[in-house]
Formats: structure tokens, sequence, C-alpha cells
């Protein structure tokens, strides 16, 4: 039986200040089972980053609820279950006085606290996550030397390396080859199949309907939630009115894919 991960139940959110209100999201409604590897996608600004905050608790629902494997949100604390990449990362790095290790074994000190010692099986560890980005190599370098790319497969293997039973990824690819970001996909494919849930954000459509099961496409309200086959056979119609521009759809090797 499909056990729930993330229920969205009914959330709505605006950002206000003195001057003005950004409606962000209106009543979403979105259930994600443990194992799915779910695709958010919509234009800039259709709230997919705001609607990834309240599932971290960074921001609190001002309607409505989410629930993380049956915990609200609002008292939920993530702890070492949920590995996260923002979209942010590669301008944190900026100037970080610390190693490519030193950064991705921050990943562990939720689950281990700030001053215990690393065992042999955290270094193991590390290897091993270094290994799946294809950063090895770089493991002694300073962060703040490395490519755009590079720093990004960096907090990608931080978000892995205390082994997450769910993945939150916002637009982790930016600035990556394609090289990369295929053997990502490749990475993201095998947690898969150890049930890891994944939650994507991304405007990589092409790439999204080739390896997510479902896709949910947000623009301010939740305008589709289907499997990336239901996805694919989208009109252009259905789809330019959920990006609020026109979109084109192109062949390409028999197959759909959606170029904007
Ligand atoms: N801190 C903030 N204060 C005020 N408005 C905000 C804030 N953050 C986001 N917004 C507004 O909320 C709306 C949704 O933004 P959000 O960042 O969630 O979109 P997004 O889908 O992640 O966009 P992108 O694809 O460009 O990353 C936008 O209109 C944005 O301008």
């Amino acid at each position: 039986m499909a056990e729930p991960v993330f229920e969205i139940k009914d959330i709505s959110y605006t950002y206000k200040d003195k001057l003005e209100h950004t409606p962000a999201l209106k009543n979403i409604n979105l259930k994600i089972d443990k194992g799915d590897f779910v695709a958010l996608v919509g234009p800039n600004g259709s709230g997919k980053t705001t609607l990834i905050k309240l599932i971290l608790g960074v921001l609190k629902p001002q309607q409505g609820e989410i629930y993380i494997n049956g915990q609200s949100s609002r008292r939920y604390k993530a702890g070492q279950e949920i590995g996260y990449v923002s979209q942010k990362s590669n301008s944190f790095a900026k100037g970080f006085p610390a190693s490519v290790s030193e950064v991705v074994m921050s990943g562990l000190t939720k689950q281990k606290g700030l001053f215990k010692r690393f065992t042999k099986k955290d270094r193991d560890r590390l290897d091993e996550v270094l290994g799946m980005l294809d950063i090895g190599h770089l493991k002694d370098k300073n962060i703040s030397s490395l490519s755009g790319g590079q720093t990004q497969r960096v907090f990608i293997a931080r978000a892995l390396v205390n082994d997450p039973s769910i993945l939150v990824l916002d637009e982790p690819t930016v600035g990556i080859d394609n090289r990369h970001v295929k053997e990502f996909y490749e990475v993201l494919l095998k947690l898969k199949e150890r049930s890891v849930t994944i939650l994507l954000v991304t405007h990589d459509i092409g790439v999204v309907v080739d390896n997510a099961d479902e896709v949910a496409c947000l623009n301010e309200h939740l305008h589709f939630h289907g499997t990336n086959h239901e996805f694919k056979n989208l009109g252009e119609a259905e789809l330019s009115k959920i990006y609020g521009f026109p979109l084109q759809l192109v062949s390409h090797d028999h197959d759909r894919e959606c170029c904007i």
C-alpha cells in the first residue's frame, strides 16, 4: 500500500510587506508517496521554491497544512531523513574557507552533533558519495576554488552523505555540464531503486519526462499532477496555459520534448 511521505493540503501563501502583497501559492493539494520521483515544474515566479520552503518548515503555512511522514510541518524537525540542495548553494560557497571533504561531511552533523569525531564508516561514506558525483579528485580542494558546476555537485554530495530517505532538490543541476547532468540523474534513479522519495524542482522539462515518474505543474495553482506519460500527452494549448506564454513541442528521437 502507498505510504504518503508528503501530504500538502489546501496550502496558500502570500508574501506580505508594508508596501505590497505577492500571492505565491493558492489552494495547493498534492500527495507524494514513499519512493515516488516527482518533478515540480513551472515558469519563473510560479511558487516552486515557496512550496519547498513550506515543506522544509522555513516558511509557515498561512492556510492549510503540510504533513511529512504524518507529522505537521509546523512541528517537524527535518533531521537526517531529508537531504536538501538549494538553488543558491553555489553563491553560498563563494569565499567559504572549507575543503570539499569538510563541506560534504558537514551534512553529517545533524546526525552526529557538532563535536563528534568522524569514524572510518563516515570517511568511507564520504569517498562513496564523492565517487557517485565524480568529484573524488577534488576532495582536498578549497570549495571557493571550484567551478560553479563542481560546487553544485559538492552540495549534492552533502545532501546524500547521511543516506536520506527523502531528497528535496531545488534546481540542482544549474551550471552542470551535460555529461554530469546525465550522471546525476543516474544517481537519482539508483536512489529511487532504494525507495528514496525524490522531489525535484527543475526547468529542464525534457530531462524530467525521461526520468521522473510524476510531474506537478505549478503556476500559483497546481495546474497539473500526473504521470510523466500523461504530462507528455498534454497539448500545446494546455502547456501554454500553465506557463502563461506559448510553448512549442518539438520531436526528438521519436519522442516529444518540450521546448520553450
Ligand atoms: N521573500 C520574498 N518576498 C516577497 N516576494 C517573494 C519572496 N520570495 C518569492 N517571492 C515572490 O513569490 C512568487 C513565487 O516565487 P518563488 O521563488 O516561489 O518562484 P519559483 O517558481 O521558485 O521561481 P524560479 O523558477 O524563478 O526560481 C514570485 O512572485 C516572487 O516574486
